[in-house]
């Protein structure tokens, strides 16, 4: 569906405020004295006049529905903005003085106003909320009534909720997940900053009313595979750590050869080295059921798990019947599949229905390699969110980063090179180390590296290898930091 106006404008509201240095990333301390890996400064937009003029107008559509006798910018940086709202909207403004003048009227609040008169507190930037109730608590000294407030950017640390608990209700025209996305879709941050700030937001929110709980849990790399398999209720994923520990390997070999016998002897050769055969059986021109026998043999003799990349990606009625039947009969011989989100979670229904009797499990496809792929941001959270909804089938993501915090979950990456690069009809290739290394995901998915390799054995080595020693360094790394 086309992004509405609005979407588009605060898209191009975030990157111009990334490029007039309103976003910084590094290591900076807040107003409540944590530290924090990025930094809103948003006084820089007082030398930028259109962007003033834009932020004012987004902040006003937001509340341009609510009940108010006249507005109140928390100084200082909303007071321009507040002023320019005003101005357009023909709205009363209050000023809130932080000290009073000491002297003439000595007053707080600045402005004309009656007792139980409502307010709109307008604000740049809210962490822990505290700025916009110190601005309500000052109004309310003189009977002001503050029921709502607005702000441009809501860091998601707490402050929603510590305002709802002061009767207060925050409208906010972006997140800073939404600046994540759009900041790392138009390539303006790196993988890493994405995961780092995305971390710091979950592990750093402030308590109502209580000092900041910066506890740090352990994120997913940094548990050893064994730990998460422990963590795991489906019995399928416990299993693919646990082979991931025992075989010491990360590597999904993707067999996308089209003869069974080239299928067979690729994927005996290449046992020793992978956790994971993913297959693509419409593809082989001589399908039929003994394939499929003789691979679940292999995967006895070799022990990996064999996942069928059918991209199931319609209503759970037909999905049923192309799970269960036609041909391949794909749910009587693998043991995991992997879906769209887009059909909604009817998808999942259909495929839970079918294969979580036989101890089936199913992966959703979050993210994916190819160049311009739609595959990202709110989608990909949205596939996070129906993946939660469903942890007893659904055990991962095919996606290109790690996106869920949840260590039960498997991330697997496909579009996996020894060299970056990319083929001739838009997939992209990362390294072992970029993707489990700096990207945090879990298992890298390999076809063409390795059948189309002089010696596929060898070449599985290399990345089973590669694969592995990333995730060895991110946790020597993860437990010095
Ligand atoms: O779901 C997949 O496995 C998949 C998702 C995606 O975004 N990109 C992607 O390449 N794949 C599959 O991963 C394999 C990658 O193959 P190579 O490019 O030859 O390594 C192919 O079988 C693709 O179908």
């Amino acid at each position: 569906m086309a992004a509405s106006s609005m979407e588009n404008r605060v898209v191009a509201l975030i990157s111009r405020l990334h490029d007039v240095q309103a976003v910084k990333f590094g290591d900076f301390t807040l107003k409540s004295g944590i530290q924090s890996p990025v930094y809103f400064d948003l006084r820089v937009m007082i030398s930028y006049p259109d962007v003033m003029v834009e932020v004012s107008q987004l902040l006003w559509e937001k509340i341009s529905t609510s009940n108010f006798k006249s507005i109140c910018g928390v100084p200082y940086t909303a007071l321009p903005i507040a002023t320019l709202m005003s101005a357009a909207h023909n709205v009363p403004m209050l000023i809130r003085r932080k000290e009073a003048k000491g002297y003439g009227t000595n007053k707080l609040i600045e402005g004309t106003f009656s007792k139980g008169d409502s307010c709109m507190i307008v604000e740049d930037v809210v962490s822990s909320g505290s700025s916009v109730l110190e601005t309500a608590q000052s109004l309310g000294a003189s009977d002001i009534v503050v029921t709502e407030a607005v702000v441009l950017l809501n860091r998601e640390q707490g402050g929603v909720e510590k305002l709802e608990a002061n009767g207060i209700k925050l409208h906010s025209v972006f997140t800073m997940t939404d600046v994540l996305d759009v900041l790392s879709r138009a390539g303006k941050m790196e993988p890493d900053m994405v995961i780092k700030v995305t971390e710091y937001i979950a592990t750093n929110k402030f308590q109502p009313n209580k000092e900041i709980l910066s506890v740090k849990p352990k994120s997913n790399n940094i548990l050893k595979y064994s730990e998460r398999a422990a963590l795991c209720s489906n019995g399928l994923s416990r299993r693919l750590f646990t082979i991931m520990e025992q075989k010491k390997t990360n590597l999904v070999l993707s067999a996308d050869v089209t003869s069974s016998k080239e299928l067979l002897q690729l994927v005996d050769k290449t046992g020793p080295h992978v956790c994971m055969v993913k297959t693509h059986v419409d593809i082989l021109e001589d399908f039929n059921q003994d394939v499929v026998d003789s691979l679940t043999k292999l995967a006895a003799k070799h022990d990996f798990l064999i996942f069928e990349d059918r991209k199931f990606a319609d209503i759970g009625n037909t999905v049923v019947h192309q799970y269960s039947g036609g041909l391949y009969r794909i749910s009587e011989w693998a043991d995991v599949v992997n879906a769209h989100a887009i059909p909604g979670p009817g998808v999942v229904q259909g495929l839970k229905k079918v294969g979580a009797p036989k101890g089936r499990a199913c992966l959703l496809i979050a993210e994916m390699s190819s160049s311009g792929n739609l595959a990202t941001g709110s989608y990909t959270q949205d596939t996070v969110k129906m993946a939660e909804e469903n942890k007893d089938f659904v055990i991962g993501f095919i996606c290109v980063s790690k996106i869920s915090s949840n260590p039960s979950f498997l991330h697997m990456t496909p579009g996996v090179q020894l060299e970056a690069g990319q083929d001739s009809l838009g997939q992209q290739y990362l390294t072992p180390s970029e993707v489990i290394g700096k990207r945090g995901s879990d298992l890298i998915i390999v076809g063409r590296g390795i059948y189309q390799a002089q010696d596929p054995a060898n070449a599985a080595k290399q990345f089973q290898i590669a694969g592995y020693d990333a995730y060895v360094t991110r946790m020597a790394e993860a437990m010095i930091l």
